[in-house]
């Protein structure tokens, strides 16, 4: 209120990573939130992977942020992101935050429109996936409009985004009702964009298109082995094929919840030293390669 800020917190959810159950939450956009807090809620060193952000839709582009207890991460509607718990277990708080009250209460999604108005590509894709499903008991947005949809995707496409432009192209291979007919060839096009920014969802797709000739297009198995190779590289698993379901497994039981409540609270009541001493622990780990990652400092 101090600062005129209005945000309010839309859904908070606890999420677990344990051995022997699902691993990952596959790289995704948060469409729901206009800001999502991240909150680690383990000892560091509880897990190898964990968070990560990724800038493209390439895997290689791809940065685990260590969140230890009491270490946020905050981004926005437009960060790509995702979780690979490689080893140990991982525990975290996620908070989906709304610009206001009212956003909350009717379910609305307010930032859409102007940002996707103004180009924002990722809030055309965004806006694009949820008017094409509709979400069920979500106010004003859980409105089904396949038309505006197809046309959000298309803008975002023809800005090489990978993610519209697979979406896009899976409308086109099935064809929507009223709007176009199943149209293979347009489908393989934007598939074989989104393959060459490095998506390997496209990647799979196109290989199976031209694999088969589906929708009476060319067989092309050397091409459809080339792109096989670069999605397999790219270590493709069934948790990306299937992130809704993946989702739902990731959630905890009620009886989970309470320990982790008091981790919270004591990570709210830490005195800052002690959090400092955190810090340092986890500075122990061997530093990342700053020039691999971003290139040569100027
Ligand atoms: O578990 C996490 O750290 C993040 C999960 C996530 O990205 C989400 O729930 O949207
Ligand atoms: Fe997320």
């Amino acid at each position: 209120m101090r600062f005129g800020c209005q945000a309010a917190l839309a859904a908070a959810i606890i999420r677990r990573y344990l051995p022997g159950e699902r691993r990952r939450h596959p790289t995704h956009f948060d469409g729901m939130a206009f800001v999502t807090v991240v909150l680690g809620l383990d000892a560091p060193g509880s897990c190898t992977g964990g968070f990560y952000v990724q800038p493209q839709s390439s895997r290689a582009s791809r940065l685990f942020v260590p969140l230890a207890a009491g270490d946020a991460a905050v981004h926005r509607y437009d960060l790509r992101h995702g979780v690979h718990v490689k080893s140990g277990s991982r525990y975290s708080l996620v908070m989906w935050i709304k610009p206001s009250q009212e956003s909350v209460i009717d379910g609305s999604l307010p930032w859409y429109q102007p940002a996707s108005d103004a180009g924002d590509a990722d809030a055309q894709h965004n806006f694009a996936k949820l008017l094409k499903s509709g979400q069920p008991g979500q106010g004003p947005s859980s409105t089904c409009d396949v038309k505006r949809s197809l046309q959000l995707y298309a803008l975002a496409a023809a800005q090489g985004h990978a993610e519209a432009q697979r979406a896009l192209g899976q409308m086109y291979f099935k064809g929507c009702s009223g709007l176009s007919a199943p149209d293979a060839a347009t489908a393989s096009m934007w598939w074989r964009r989104a393959a060459k920014f490095g998506d390997a969802h496209a990647q799979k797709l196109l290989a199976g298109l031209l694999r088969w000739g589906l929708g009476g297009t060319d067989v092309d198995v050397e091409e459809a082995d080339f792109w096989d190779r670069r999605a397999m590289e790219q270590e493709s698993s069934d948790d990306e094929a299937n992130p809704e379901a993946s989702v739902r497994a990731a959630k905890c039981s009620r009886r989970e919840v309470e320990p982790i409540q008091k981790t919270i609270v004591e990570c709210a009541r830490r005195e800052p030293p002690q959090h400092e001493q955190l810090k340092l622990a986890s500075v122990d780990q061997p530093e990342p390669d700053m020039d691999a990652l971003f290139g040569p400092a100027d």
